[in-house]
């Protein structure tokens, strides 16, 4: 089943002179993780945006699955929006919350029983190593640390959909390592459908069934890893590959 199903979207900014993105379609199945990629300013952001709710393509329609017992809506703001987990790359967190006050303040947003609440938040701060820091404040965590309780406050109500700007920027190994594990258990576990977007392609590489690579605000390929190398001149690193590819791109266009 497909939790976010994104049909031929446009988006164009006030003032600018064309659109960030166009045309763009893909879709994510239950217990996928799917890579956004592309270089600076491809419009990775730009699509996450919408599909959260965010902003309203121009052109086109997103899907999302329902909540358990809602209907299915459209990015038009009648979506089960609290089935969906959201952690941009610019999160907002509360610095004068302490990390456990804040995932708390979170999930009273989405109505949960105390005893889910205390359940995931355990298992959630064992996972990444946070269990010590939990009556800290958030303005004393470290930048990557912070990250790890973003992600804990967008995934506290188990969303179906999981949509990461950028989950990784700036973690170390062991930091990476606990993510990609706890990403790729949530979405077997819970069947999610994850996207996230990134630039750390070893990452990418390790968790990703598949991926969309968007190239000046069109995608240019979808589909898995090893396709595109096949088709990047068989090229041997996934680096190597988004280069030629959107070097290729870019002749067909001139
Ligand atoms: N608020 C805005 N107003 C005008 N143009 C914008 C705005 N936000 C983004 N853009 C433009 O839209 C395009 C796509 O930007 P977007 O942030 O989606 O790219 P991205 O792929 O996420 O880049 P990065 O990897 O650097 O985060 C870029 O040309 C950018 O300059």
């Amino acid at each position: 089943m497909k939790v976010i199903d994104v049909r031929n979207i446009s988006f164009q900014y006030k003032g600018t002179e064309r659109p960030a993105v166009e045309q763009i379609r893909f879709e994510v199945n239950q217990g996928e993780i799917v890579g956004l990629l592309g270089h600076n300013g491809a419009g990775k952001t730009t699509i996450l945006k919408c599909i959260a709710g965010l902003m309203q393509p121009a052109a086109g329609e997103i899907t999302m699955a329902p909540a358990p017992g809602k209907d299915a809506g459209t990015n038009d703001r009648t979506m089960g929006i609290s089935d969906l987990g959201y952690v941009p790359s610019d999160f907002y967190l509360y610095p004068l919350l302490t990390v456990e006050e804040m995932i708390r303040f979170t999930a009273s947003l989405h109505r949960l029983e105390e005893r889910v609440v205390s359940e995931r938040m355990n298992a959630m701060l064992n996972a990444f190593q946070l269990n010590d820091k939990r009556h800290q404040f958030v303005k004393t965590l470290s930048n990557g640390m912070k990250q790890k309780v973003a992600l804990i406050t967008g995934v506290i109500h188990y969303p179906q959909t999981l949509v990461l700007d950028e989950p990784m920027t700036g973690y170390d190994a062991v930091a990476t390592r606990e993510t990609k594990n706890f990403l790729t258990r949530y979405a077997n576990e819970q069947q999610a459908g994850i996207l996230l977007s990134s630039h750390r392609l070893d990452v990418v590489e390790d968790i990703c069934e598949r991926i969309v690579v968007i190239h000046q605000g069109k995608a240019i390929f979808n589909g898995a890893i090893s396709e595109l190398k096949h088709l990047a001149n068989d090229s041997k690193t996934l680096e190597e590959a988004l280069l030629r590819m959107s070097t290729e791109s870019e002749e067909v266009t001139e």
